[in-house]
């Protein structure tokens, strides 16, 4: 989920949810053989780019059989593409009896996402937080992870609140951020003070001002007692951080506004691959 979106300024910061995103691959002799598990997105320009990275990088001219199994829906701004992106890239790698260090699945997944015309950043911040678990926060510009840190989990809840409709992201221009520069620099020093739920909702703000995306369900989140709330991503999905023991109160509440609620923990454990899982 986001903390703070990058289009503004190129310094855009995410944390890791509980939700799983995993890949297989198989080098076959020729051709890309797609399963989608749980989730079809519809489209195959991610895995496409993503074959082409790594068998480019890795001088293979055979071909794949992938599985991708995902819990989420893509285009709400729940950084599917990223963790997409990061699955595929580290089981292709390993499926060729490649170890590649974290730094290099996410050079390769960036640059997948940017083939896929998928990103407006190249969303290391998202590609980083999936990847590595915590909060993550990058300079997209200069493809640089500069902040990684456990969250406190206890006795908080994740809720999704996903709306009807999709946004596409190739039409998302940066320079609809641009008067709004100020307030997504004071989004970043709230996440950087640690206050992570605040810098959540002023970019959520910020998100709703530049995209026109509408900010009332996470205001109702808020209203009704989560501790921070804001869109995600460039939309329409909202997260809300909440006390586990309002979670199923301020859930219904979201429910009853029309979305579809997914409830996840904040996760601190990194991804894995070449692992049984
Ligand atoms: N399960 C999946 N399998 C394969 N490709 C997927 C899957 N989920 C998403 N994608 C790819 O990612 C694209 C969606 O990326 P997009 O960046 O628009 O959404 P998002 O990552 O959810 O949004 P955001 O970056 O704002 O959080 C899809 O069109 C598809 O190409
Ligand atoms: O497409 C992108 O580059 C991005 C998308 C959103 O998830 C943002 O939150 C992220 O910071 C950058």
């Amino acid at each position: 989920m986001s903390v703070l979106n990058a289009a503004a300024t190129g310094f855009g910061a995410a944390i890791a949810i509980s939700a799983r995103i995993s890949a297989l691959a198989e080098p076959t002799d020729g051709g890309l053989e797609v399963t989608f598990e749980g989730v079809d997105p519809g489209d195959r320009r991610l895995v496409e780019a993503a074959a082409s990275v790594v068998s480019g990088e890795l001088g293979w001219t055979g071909g794949w059989r992938l599985v991708i199994r995902s819990e989420l829906p893509p285009r709400k701004g729940l950084k599917t593409s990223s963790a997409v992106s990061n699955a595929l890239i580290a089981s292709m790698c390993s499926a060729l009896g490649s170890d590649p260090s974290p730094s290099d699945v996410l050079r390769m997944s960036v640059l997948a996402s940017r083939m896929a015309n998928v990103t407006v950043t190249g969303a290391l911040d998202d590609a980083g937080a999936s990847l590595l678990g915590g909060f993550v926060m990058a300079d997209n510009d200069s493809g640089t992870i500069e902040v990684r840190r456990d969250v406190d989990p206890e006795g908080l809840e994740v809720l999704l609140g996903i709306p009807a409709g999709e946004l596409e992201k190739s039409a998302v221009s940066r320079e609809a951020f641009a008067p709004l520069v100020p307030a997504a620099l004071r989004a970043r020093d709230l996440a950087l003070e640690g206050r992570y739920w605040d810098a959540m909702t002023v970019n959520g703000l910020v998100v709703s001002a530049a995209l026109g995306v509408d900010s009332v369900p996470a205001a109702e989140a808020i209203r009704a007692g989560a501790l921070g709330a804001g869109i995600t991503g460039m939309g329409p999905a909202i997260a809300a951080v909440v006390p586990e023991d309002a979670a199923e109160r301020i859930a219904s509440s979201l429910a009853r506004a029309g979305l579809m609620v997914m409830r996840y923990r904040l996760e601190n454990e990194p991804g894995v691959w070449n692992a049984e899982i």
